[in-house]
């Protein structure tokens, strides 16, 4: 597109005129360029239009959009192609218009730029106003016009929209009917408006569409030689009488109140002005309807052309108006009803625009599968001096065939040949292909069953509950479905609580346990076995078992006529079992879509898969990370969520904390301390993001960036919804499986946990098994509480951790308040802490606890129940079982020779206890 080079130009004459002309084009090349402002600088350019149409050529027809479309796909995937093209339209219009900006400042009329609604809300007036507004609030700029039909139904819109300040520039019009409807819309708007003055509006008046309808109405019947006159007679002809319509309107009158408050004529806009039949001369329509107070709004070409060779003869607006009377009777004459041309020509242009903005959708929709398949992976790992490490990890890996030995089930990559509880552990691998059939079976049995309970509730511990406790917490239930909650505490005060707070003939019981021997568990089953008994002679009908084949539980389960039992494939162990029953039986339970969940681990899995090289492996690149950074003294996996995803890190801490942590080494996930700045941790620390598409705040992406500029490492991990979450769980399956092949542990058992059963065990049978004879300190006993601290703390090393064990009754304030406790002892120590409540941690961070790294500290709390529960069918009570359960692994711990440091509490002192930390 050339550009004019002297001030006496056809453009510039124009402008002398006291016509306007607009460019009728756009792309996001034309602002990027700088050829918009040139052209307003060269040609007096005073203004732009785009419709469906352009922006289908700018958009479809070209890859200068591929960036932006990327970027938005990397921000949301599932972003869809109305959404996309919004977007681009919307940023495109605002650039046009910042760029007019000036003109519009000095003129008020001019230096605008128009936006056009849906072509598929023509005849929806409800639909128009609303597109209308929205459009408005999100260019949000004073120089738009909204592009609105004048159909019967856009005629309402129009005013409405006016009266509510918002430009229109009004499309498709192609008769006096039209334009007479229009402009009495625009009178009533404005009236309606607050303030009329400073609305600024055009009638787009269509003029070759007429010529080429007409010239083939009169070629149909014959009449093109017979005839003195021609289509674009008759659409100039249109034309001029509708201009002067437009004087007699705004210069008379109908205005005269509106003028004295000082609103702006709605001047008639030129539009279809490039000539389509080649024949004719090209400026032809530029040239025979130049006048005072319009507008032409025209394409590259016609303005290329004008400039290289239009002619300004004044007002032709205005020329031979008795001739054009004519030429519109000698039509009428030969019978061809010019009504009934502009009225086709409407409907018709409703179409012309609808099919390039379907075709546009549809481009969208191609390019959007084509770059999501092409979407860089929503992790991202800045490890900085540690990449080499990882690097050369992820090489050797490669060398040594890794991922395809791992998919064989190859036991060296973490021990001897013939070690147990290994190659018979690796079933997670391929469970997102290989629990397609059972998801079926369980989402059937979920759906059957919702009508009948409004709360399903988890008795299980670790990582037989741990995923339902997820999916519980990070979605909601679906319509009619029931709320999914989780217990894992012996507390008596929790199991009352409890039980109070369901409404027991309602209730849903799903008793999980792969070994199907697990004491809390089953005490759990009992103790709600019997209050279920109480209620109705068909208990079984309120339980559900997750189990191993041929377990004690599968046994129980068909004795007592459970309502279903699910089997659990034998190769897969606790902490790697969220994609089994164990997981996906809750999940279905509340309407969750698991086969969903199973796509999304798939997904995973293939960028995992057979034999994917080391370095492309997604879930062995995670792993080599890990690994070399506990390596290197980066063992303190420090989580931190998006709100929704808050729930997940206890997930991971189990799967870390349960595989890593043994043969005193391993990895400690920190999943309970709030973020702070870099001053609050040492150098042991990698941080890892989990956040949910849209759900980022600032505070933490701040804090975030501070950390990793002060050098430590930071993951960040991206889910789209709420389903990747299967993902996440089965990439870091993997990471964590891989991870321990660099720590050299075996991954897949827990030889400390027993330990703590034993004792456990042990204590229940020992006449002071309540623990009244281990070592306690009261918490109200201030000095001497002041005194052990101090001993105790005095122990703390800096690359160690701090371990709160809270044998208390979960609630939020109590969380609350060990939260701060944690705290505390962090910003004191300068060292990473755990939390967790007993005996819950137990089948969780226990195992790290004591085989673990040998730098750990641990806090035990006690307290001293309310209630009390005898476990029916046994002779214990849950009140016997906690104590026992905190005296054994206390024994379990300094049996490992870990310090640790026992203190009975009561509601209030744990505050006390924070206080006292921080005081030292
Ligand atoms: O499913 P089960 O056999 O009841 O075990 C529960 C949890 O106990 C452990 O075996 C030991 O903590 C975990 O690995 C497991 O997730
Ligand atoms: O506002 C402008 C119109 O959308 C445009 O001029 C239509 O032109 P066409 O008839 O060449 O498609």
């Amino acid at each position: 597109m050339p550009t004019a080079q002297t001030a006496d130009t056809p453009t510039r004459a124009v402008r002398a005129e006291g016509q306007s002309l607009w460019l009728d084009y756009i792309r996001r090349s034309l602002m990027e360029s700088g050829q918009l402002e040139r052209l307003v600088e060269e040609d007096a350019l005073r203004g732009l239009t785009s419709n469906p149409a352009i922006f289908e050529k700018a958009i479809g027809g070209s890859s200068e959009y591929d960036d932006a479309i990327t970027a938005f796909l990397t921000e949301d995937p599932s972003m869809d192609a109305a959404t996309i093209y919004e977007r681009l339209a919307v940023e495109d219009i605002r650039r046009a218009a910042d760029t007019l900006r000036p003109v519009y400042e000095e003129t008020g009329v001019d230096g605008v730029v128009s936006l056009e609604v849906s072509p598929h809300l023509a005849h929806d007036t409800e639909g128009t106003i609303e597109e209308a507004r929205r459009l408005w609030d999100a260019v949000g700029r004073p120089n738009l016009m909204i592009k609105v039909p004048a159909t019967e139904e856009g005629i309402p819109a129009i005013e409405q929209l006016l009266s509510e300040g918002i430009n229109v520039n009004v499309t498709l019009m192609f008769s006096l009917g039209h334009y007479e409807k229009v402009a009495q819309a625009y009178l009533r708007g404005l009236r309606r408006a607050d303030d009329p003055s400073g609305i600024v509006s055009v009638a787009s008046f269509f003029v070759s569409r007429v010529a080429r309808e007409v010239d083939t109405r009169l070629d149909e019947r014959g009449l093109t030689d017979a005839v003195d006159f021609d289509g674009s007679d008759v659409a100039i002809a249109n034309a001029r009488m509708a201009y002067r319509r437009f004087e007699e309107i705004f210069h008379g009158d109908d205005f005269a109140d509106l003028r004295e408050q000082g609103a702006f004529v709605q001047r008639p806009l030129w539009a279809s002005t490039s000539t389509k039949d080649p024949t004719r001369s090209d400026v032809l329509y530029v040239e025979s309807l130049i006048g005072e107070q319009t507008v032409n709004t025209i394409p590259p070409d016609t303005l290329d052309a004008f400039r290289d060779h239009g002619t300004v003869a004044g007002q032709t607006v205005t020329d031979d108006l008795d001739r054009a009377e004519a030429v519109l009777r000698r039509l009428d004459e030969v019978g061809i009803d010019l009504d009934d041309v502009t009225e086709t020509l409407q409907a018709r242009g409703v179409e012309k625009f609808a099919t390039p903005f379907d075709d546009l959708m549809d481009v969208l929709e191609e390019k959007r599968e084509e770059i999501t398949a092409h979407l860089p992976d929503p992790i991202s790992l800045h490890l900085h001096e540690h990449e080499t490490a990882v690097a050369e990890r992820l090489d050797a890996w490669r060398e040594d065939d890794f991922a395809c030995r791992m998919w064989r089930r190859d036991p060296t990559l973490w021990a001897d040949e013939d070690t147990p509880e290994l190659t018979n552990r690796l079933g997670w691998l391929d469970l997102p292909e290989s629990m397609q059939e059972q998801a079926a079976e369980i989402t059937a049995f979920a759906d059957s069953v919702t009508g009948d309970f409004d709360d399903v509730v988890v008795l299980g511990m670790g990582g037989s509950s741990l995923a339902p406790d997820v999916f519980g917490r990070v979605f909601d239930p679906a319509d009619g479905y029931p709320d999914v909650t989780v217990l894992d505490s012996t507390h008596p005060d929790a199991v009352t609580a409890l039980a109070d707070d369901l409404a027991l003939e309602r209730t849903l019981f799903v008793v999980a346990s792969k070994s199907g021997t697990t004491t809390e568990t089953l005490s759990f089953f009992r103790y709600f076995w019997d209050r279920v008994s109480g209620l109705t002679d068909t208990p079984g009908d309120h339980f559900v078992a997750n189990t191993d084949p041929g377990s004690n539980l599968e046994e129980i389960a068909e004795d007592r006529d459970f309502r279903a039992v699910f089997r659990a494939p034998t190769d897969v162990g606790g902490r790697y079992s969220a994609l089994t029953p164990f997981g996906l039986v809750p999940a279905a339970l509340m309407g969750v879509d698991i086969e969903q969940l199973l796509d999304r681990a798939w997904a995973a899995e293939a960028g995992s898969d057979f034999c994917v090289a080391a370095p492309n492996n997604s879930g062995l690149e995670l792993g080599a990370a890990l690994g070399e950074l506990a390596t290197a003294g980066r063992d303190k996996v420090t989580f931190v969520t998006s709100p929704t995803l808050e729930a997940f890190p206890a997930w991971q801490e189990q799967l870390i904390a349960e595989s890593t942590g043994k043969d005193d080494t391993g990895i400690v996930p920190v999943a309970d301390e709030p973020l702070a700045g870099p001053g609050a941790y040492g150098e042991d620390r990698v941080f890892v993001y989990f956040y949910l598409h849209g759900e980022q705040d600032r505070d933490t992406i701040e804090t975030l960036s501070a950390l990793d500029e002060a050098g430590h490492p930071v993951i960040s991990v991206r889910l789209d919804d709420r389903y990747d979450l299967a993902r996440e769980m089965y990439r870091w399956e993997m990471g964590v499986a891989a991870a321990g092949a660099v720590l050299g542990i075996h991954p897949f058992n827990q030889p400390n946990v027993e330990a703590a059963k034993r004792l456990a065990r042990e204590a229940m049978q020992a006449e002071n098994g309540t623990g009244s004879d281990t070592h306690t300190v009261a918490a109200d006993d201030h000095d001497v509480l002041e005194q052990e601290l101090a001993d105790w703390l005095g122990t703390a090393d800096e690359t160690g951790y701090l371990g709160v064990q809270a044998y208390l009754p979960p609630s939020d304030e109590t969380t609350a308040a060990l939260t701060d406790l944690v705290t505390a002892l962090r910003d004191t120590t300068g060292c990473a802490t755990t939390l967790g409540y007993g005996p819950r941690f137990l089948h969780s961070t226990g195992q790290l606890h004591k085989g673990g790294p040998p730098n750990g500290l641990f806090l035990q709390l006690v307290d001293t129940p309310d209630a009390t529960g005898p476990v029916p069918e046994t002779d214990y009570t849950f009140e016997e079982l906690i104590a026992a359960q905190a005296t054994g692994d206390h024994q379990a711990l300094r049996e490992a020779d870990r310090t640790v440091l026992r203190v009975r509490v009561d509601d209030d002192s744990l505050g006390d206890l924070a206080e006292a930390i921080r005081a030292r």
